[in-house]
């Protein structure tokens, strides 16, 4: 693949800072890992110099997998390429001790920090903890302080906010814990307080490379640029089109900014695009243009102008799942050397995923999912992680009472109720407590005996997790807990089996990473938490269909797309629309488009079940938006069938030889 007069351009430039602003699929993700390569063969710059920031964990998994053609593997392992969270996390692991935590502090995930705001708040809904974990995490983004964000409280309700987060910082600290936003802010803090840590950070990364520019938010803005320091050595690329996370305090004036904080600023933009088919590109180009510009550009391909894009009207959702779920097994089985991995389903919301989910398994189509109800976040594993959690980092309270209390072992309530009195009285975490003799001797005599039996335990878990094999080690940890028979018990039906076989699955995945990154099970601990943050864990490689949130897909292609549910209220999202978010949820219709390579289908439906009612939807306005002539409306009461007749008839046996294909 040859590189354009401006791909090459963007490459070698290196006499000041750059950014590359282009349309989708223009290969500006290319620049960044040619130009790496580059920066390591041509422009004499050690790989461990060189920093290239990209937005999700599956992203960076890409971007190294592309370097690895490009540079030996020992360069390859040199390099920092990571997200801003993981980054984050690496210089917060080093420089804890700066900020009062200690090296093993714990990541709490959203679930974690929702419990203690609720505990904070006290019995508010739902919906109310959502907003106070949403305003907190932007004060957090927008770097103010829980004393600044009153300071500048506008009502009354943000002024409780305010308080909330002074306490929920406390909470934190005393648990040594972090969430993700602090991941990004106490480093970002610490390098602007602390010249000498600056300093040794810049000479550490002298190269930084940021793809996904426009969403960055404030926090990861102020990082990259204490990272680059004076010089500007860095290249950033983004598409102020795809700025589609303006919910988490992205902020695609940030790529204007950058123009302004770094006068000598090189802009390079790239016009055609390598991805898509020209008619795809048409619509994508129309729909996006509906929105106020930031920046001028152009995008053409010369790929021919390809399929026309369908829309289909499907009665309801589990019509439109088996509408795709057939028109996949059709299109492999029209097209032996397609893969199943070359199909993605998108939708903007997780719970669009069900039907889905159904309709594959039903027509025994393997998927895999990303960026849904995480693997991280069910109860059996988040019980087996909280014991690697208290390994690591034994004053995090939350993970001390989920592992003293699940399975059971005669420490109840009460005890852990005086337990806590006498942490909170002298300022201890619970496992400090329970080691003190004053608490202890305000326990009866069998919950004592009980809770020494688990400190001892935890001792020895303690010094065997440091240097046994991973895999080996959470084996014995699970069958020295008799995790398998208190899931076997406790479980009704089935439900027992499926959530060990889910344990077993997190145990082969635990053993696989520990062989492969030579790291123990107290490693891997610390980074999962991580994980979670925008996609599930990485799935074993079996050829499937690809499914995910349209926030999740950006950055990557398909050749066969299929956007769902396109209606009003669902997409664009309702919130959005009464919110006046609807540029937001253009750009993200832009993205959508644009993952398709050859083939792209949109699907809504007539009619969705809301709260156990039918309502009638309208096809979503981006479908009007788009230019007629490139797309061919089908199931409508005033248009053809979706199935044609063809397509009918070889359901059955495209079905059959699915089946023999699989034995
Ligand atoms: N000069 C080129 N010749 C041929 N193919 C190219 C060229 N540059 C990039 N590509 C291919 O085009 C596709 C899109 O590239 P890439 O993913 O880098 O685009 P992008 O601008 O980062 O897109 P997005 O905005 O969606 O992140 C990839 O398959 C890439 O390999
Ligand atoms: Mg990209």
């Amino acid at each position: 693949m040859l590189l354009n007069r401006q791909q090459k351009q963007a490459i070698e430039y290196l006499d000041g800072p750059l950014l590359v602003l282009a349309g989708a699929g223009s290969g500006k993700t290319r620049v960044i890992t040619e130009k790496i390569a580059y920066l390591v063969n041509k422009a004499g710059y050690p790989p461990q110099q060189i920093a290239a920031i990209t937005f999700t964990n599956k992203a960076a998994k890409e971007m190294q997998e592309r370097i690895a053609g490009l540079l030996s593997a020992q360069q390859c392992k040199l390099l920092n390429v990571s997200t801003f969270h993981s980054l984050g996390m690496r210089m917060l692991r080093e420089e804890a001790n700066e900020v009062g935590l200690k090296k093993k502090f714990s990541i709490f995930d959203a679930g974690d920090s929702g419990k203690i705001l609720h505990e904070i708040i006290g019995s508010s809904g739902k919906d109310a903890l959502f907003r106070a974990q949403q305003r907190i995490s932007l004060w957090k983004n927008a770097l103010l302080s829980p004393e600044q964000a009153l300071d500048g409280a506008e009502n009354e309700w943000e002024k409780q906010m305010a308080l909330v987060y002074a306490s929920y910082q406390d909470t934190l600290l005393a648990y040594q814990a972090v969430d993700f936003d602090d991941l990004i802010r106490l480093p970002t803090l610490l390098l602007q307080q602390n010249a000498e840590i600056r300093y040794k950070w810049q000479m550490r990364l002298r190269y930084l490379l940021v793809d996904e520019c426009q969403d960055t938010n404030e926090c990861q803005y102020a990082l990259m640029k204490l990272l680059i320091g004076a010089d500007g050595k860095f290249t950033a690329v983004g598409d102020d089109d795809q700025s589609i996370y303006a919910w988490r305090g992205a902020n695609m004036e940030n790529l204007r900014l950058l123009q302004q904080d770094y006068p000598n600023l090189e802009v390079i933009k790239l016009e055609q695009n390598y991805r898509s088919s020209a008619r795809i590109l048409r619509i994508a180009n129309q729909v996006i243009s509906h929105n106020p510009k930031l920046f001028e550009k152009k995008l053409w391909s010369e790929y021919g102008l390809g399929d026309v894009v369908q829309v289909l009207a499907c009665k309801n959702e589990e019509h439109e799942a088996d509408t795709v779920a057939n028109r996949i097994l059709f299109a492999k089985n029209s097209h032996p050397k397609i893969k199943l991995s070359d199909f993605a389903i998108l939708y903007r919301g997780n719970h669009q995923a069900k039907w889905l989910e159904e309709a594959l398994r039903s027509a025994r189509i393997p998927y895999k999912m990303s960026g849904g109800q995480s693997f991280f976040d069910r109860a059996e594993i988040k019980d087996v992680l909280a014991y690697i959690r208290v390994l690591n980092n034994p004053d995090d309270d939350p993970a001390f009472i989920r592992a003293i209390t699940t399975p059971k072992r005669g420490i109840g309530e009460s005890t852990l109720n005086r337990l806590n009195e006498f942490a909170r009285d002298h300022n201890l975490s619970l496992y400090q407590a329970a080691q003190d003799t004053g608490a202890l001797s305000t326990l009866a005599t069998k919950a004592k005996q009980d809770l020494q039996v688990f400190m001892l335990q935890v001792a020895q878990w303690q010094s065997d997790a440091a240097c046994k094999p991973a895999g080996e080690f959470l084996n014995a940890l699970l069958d020295s807990i008799k995790f398998e028979a208190h899931l076997l018990l406790h479980e009704e039906g089935k439900s027992g089996e499926i959530k060990w076989r889910n344990v077993m699955d997190l145990q082969r995945w635990i053993a696989n990473k520990g062989e492969k990154d030579g790291k123990n099970i107290l490693e891997i601990g610390q980074t999962i938490a991580l994980i979670t943050l925008l996609e599930g864990k990485e799935q074993e490689e079996v050829d499937a269909v690809n499914m995910m949130t349209l926030h999740a897909s950006k950055g990557l292609e398909f050749p066969y797309v299929y956007l769902i549910g396109c209606e009003e209220g669902v997409f664009p999202h309702g919130d959005s629309v009464e919110e006046g978010n609807l540029d937001e949820e253009r750009r993200l219709m832009y993205v959508g488009i644009t993952r398709a390579k050859q083939n792209l289908t949109l699907t809504h439906c007539v009619k969705r079940k809301k709260m156990g009612q039918w309502q009638f939807m309208t096809p979503s306005r981006f479908i009007d938006e788009m230019p007629q002539e490139d797309i061919e409306i089908l199931g409508r009461k005033d248009s053809a069938p979706i199935v044609s007749k063809a397509e009918g008839k070889s359901r059955l046996s495209s079905m059959m030889d699915m089946l023999k294909d699989k034995k």
